[in-house]
């Protein structure tokens, strides 16, 4: 049967009419301007444009958020909200501000270190003997938190010191939800076939059940006759193009906003070939976020002297930029204590989505962008977005607060990257394996964290080298694998697919029937799986019984004669409802669990200096050896195919075949023995790196 034929039988004719119909649109409508419709926040744009001032409203988030009511309601316009309307284009941030009104850039620089706080996370509360019934005061999705949460009035102070039982409440339910989050969910979204792909009559080869996918390849016989193969995977959850970005929140990142306040760091990232949606998808996700954090903190959390902050940057070429203050370069160092500093990043104190809305606008603007045939504005920089919950230890504004929980969202680099380089120049190439390596480095991160491997082999590149402290302690990865539905990205699609069955796979928490099955089953005929269920939980959370940090009494003197190498300065400016801090290493400073503050002299690699390079070198060779082994293989695949037509063109009467399958074999056998030998090599070096690595965690790091 042909791939029309087949086409034609999977899909209905209301499908194919309705993906034609979004990629009519989405090809011409500004990415800007849709992604703020498809979170929902309209209305934001629209109070933009008019001049009005930033909202601080929060009536507003009962109204317009992610109710099942107004979600449903939005579903059912989503064909016209999402495809149809004419998205306003988003006015330059500075256009928007009212004279007299800061802008984040002109926030004067309070410049404190806060990375130090920011590292350590702030102790636990205490919550034993208070988890009885605490369900009930857990407010559900969707309902008021004006309903379930009674004014708190108490002082701050007080407060601090004495939890009321209400909070102490939802902290517990905070945390029996949290138990109930995944550690590691892979989320498959396809997107629609868009106008290029259907102007060269390509088809969609994806099909979606439940949570599976299934990718029709089209491949040929030695007698170039067509044969379909398919290649099925199970997923946590797969979401087809009719799938709106609020289901897509949703189903990824919002079960885990509730438990960044419960000193959870997660980490929500899109992974697929370029074109292939990701920004689309992940875009509006941190504005969805904000604004149910920001409901918790207003409701829930209400004058408990929590804050949320936001950062934007980007990893380009192996280097830092900082996405919201014109891509300065940044660079990253460790501490004492193993923790990550972004030396110059800066963060910003928000209380309000409009104002986060701003910051993610002007972030992404300045976010690296090259083209390549697929994507015109496709992006070859890993962007990172980090909303950070703080609080104030003794729950006063006067000090500067301390890390709670973090929910960093990474949209990451196009994944075929590695593999489009021949053709470019010099610069790309390098851009190239960089994406590669980071990529390779990411997965086998995310695969020790759900093994719950003492070492996390995070030095394999700069992104996860920044993620550190997100695969440290108690985490939470969402990772969403975007694919196009399109004949031509085949083997794209499935290179991702292969890439998020691989995390997933390994993990502790997979339903074992799905681990027997094989991830590509490769069947002729549609064969019905048994599909297994959302990942159960694999991890609890770890109650220090030690810390309990309402009580926790900071001092601020520092001794700096323990310390000259480090001054430490407390120029802490607050700025109306945003704050910029600019954290800096050189002013690193340890806040220990007992309450003291000690200055540390960060430990900056010097003892590993070599070792770190050895890593390098060794991960640079090993890569080098898989793509020369890649190399080999499609030369050989190419080599084959050639001889394949040659040897059917001489199939005619009266020839002799023999010297055409003699040269064949002498070809494929020299072939083989080459990418045997490759084998060999990468074996051995892998064998290294499994050392190396290991003399580096046995020496501290
Ligand atoms: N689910 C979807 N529904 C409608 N349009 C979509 C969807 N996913 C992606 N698109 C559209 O497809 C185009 C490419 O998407 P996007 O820029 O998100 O790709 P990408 O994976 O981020 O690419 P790159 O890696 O090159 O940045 C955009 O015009 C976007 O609006």
């Amino acid at each position: 049967m042909n791939g029309v034929g087949r086409q034609g039988q999977r899909s209905s004719a209301a499908g194919v009419h309705h993906q034609r119909q979004y990629s009519d649109n989405f090809l011409e409508t500004s990415s800007n301007g849709r992604w703020l419709q498809s979170a929902g926040l309209q209305h934001l744009q629209s109070s933009n444009s008019s001049g009005a001032p930033p909202q601080q409203d929060y009536g507003f988030y009962g109204g317009g958020g992610g109710g099942p009511a107004s979600r449903v309601y939005r579903n059912a316009q989503r064909g016209y909200n999402e495809f149809y309307a004419e998205a306003p284009s988003t006015p330059p941030y500075n256009s928007r501000r009212k004279s007299g009104e800061e802008s984040p850039n002109e926030f004067s620089p309070g410049l404190l270190d806060l990375h130090s706080f920011d590292t350590e996370l702030i102790p636990d509360m205490q919550v034993t003997g208070l988890y009885d019934g605490a369900s009930l005061y857990y407010p559900s999705r969707g309902r008021s938190f004006d309903d379930s949460e009674p004014y708190i009035s108490n002082k701050q102070t007080e407060r601090a010191r004495v939890p009321d039982n209400n909070l102490l409440k939802s902290f517990a339910a905070d945390k029996e939800k949290a138990s109930s989050v995944a550690k590691i969910k892979v989320v498959v979204r396809k997107r629609p076939l868009n106008k290029k792909e259907l102007a060269k009559n390509e088809e969609d080869i994806i099909d979606t059940l439940s949570n599976s996918v299934t990718v029709h390849e089209t491949k040929l016989k030695v007698d170039l006759t067509e044969y379909m193969e398919k290649h099925e995977f199970v997923f946590d959850a797969v979401l087809n193009e009719e799938v709106s970005n609020d289901e897509v929140y949703h189903e990824t990142v919002e079960p885990i906003v509730p438990i960044i306040f419960q000193r959870t760091k997660a980490t929500c990232f899109a992974y697929g070939q370029t074109g292939s949606g990701k920004t689309y998808t992940m875009k509006p996700l941190p504005l969805k976020a904000s604004r149910d954090i920001l409901r918790l903190m207003h409701h829930t959390y209400r004058s408990q002297g929590f804050q949320l902050f936001v950062s934007f940057f980007e990893i380009y070429g192996g280097k830092l930029f900082d996405l919201l203050n014109d891509r300065k370069k940044l660079c990253m160092r460790e501490d004492g204590k193993q923790q990550v500093c972004i030396v110059g990043l800066q963060e910003y104190r928000v209380s309000d989505v409009e104002t986060i809305k701003e910051l993610i606008e002007r972030g992404s603007a300045t976010r690296s962008t090259g083209t390549t045939g697929a994507n015109e504005e496709s992006s070859r920089s890993h962007a990172i977005l980090q909303l950070a919950i703080k609080r104030s230890v003794d729950g006063s504004e006067s000090k500067p607060p301390r890390l709670v929980g973090k929910l960093s969202f990474i949209d990451l680099a196009g994944s075929e990257r590695g593999a489009d380089t021949t053709d470019n120049d010099k610069q790309t190439r390098m851009e190239g394996a960089e994406i590669n390596k980071s990529l390779l480095a990411l997965k086998e991160c995310i695969r020790a964290l759900d093994n719950d491997q003492g070492h996390i082999p995070f030095r394999g590149s700069k992104l996860t080298e920044v993620l550190r402290d997100s695969f440290v302690g108690d985490s939470r990865t969402v990772m969403i694998s975007c694919i196009s539905p399109s004949s031509g990205s085949c083997e794209h699609t499935l290179n991702t697919l292969r890439y998020a069955d691989r995390v997933k796979s390994l993990s502790k928490g997979s339903n074992p029937k799905k681990d027997m099955l094989p991830s590509t089953l490769n069947l002729k005929e549609p064969t019905n799986l048994p599909l297994p269920s959302a990942l159960p939980t694999a991890s609890t959370f770890e109650v220090d019984t030690n810390d309990t940090w309402p009580v926790q009494v900071e001092k601020e003197e520092f001794d700096a004669s323990e310390e000259p190498y480090y001054e430490a300065k407390t120029l802490w400016k607050r700025n109306g409802k945003l704050e910029q801090y600019n954290v800096s290493a050189s002013e690193d400073k340890v806040r220990k669990p007992n309450g003291q503050t000690k200055l540390e002299l960060p430990k900056f690699h010097s003892r590993n200096s070599n070792s770190d390079d050895d890593l390098n070198a060794l991960l640079q060779e090993e890569e080098d050896l898989v793509s020369a082994h890649r190399k080999q293989v499609e030369d050989t695949m190419n080599i084959v195919k050639e001889e394949m037509n040659l040897l059917v063109e001489a199939d005619q009467p009266g020839n002799q075949l023999d010297d055409y399958v003699t040269r064949l074999n002498t070809i494929l056998s020299q072939k083989a023995a080459g990418i045997l030998q490759l084998q060999t090599r990468l074996a051995h070096f892998q064998k290294r790196l499994k050392e190396h690595n290991v003399l580096v965690s046995s020496s501290g790091y």
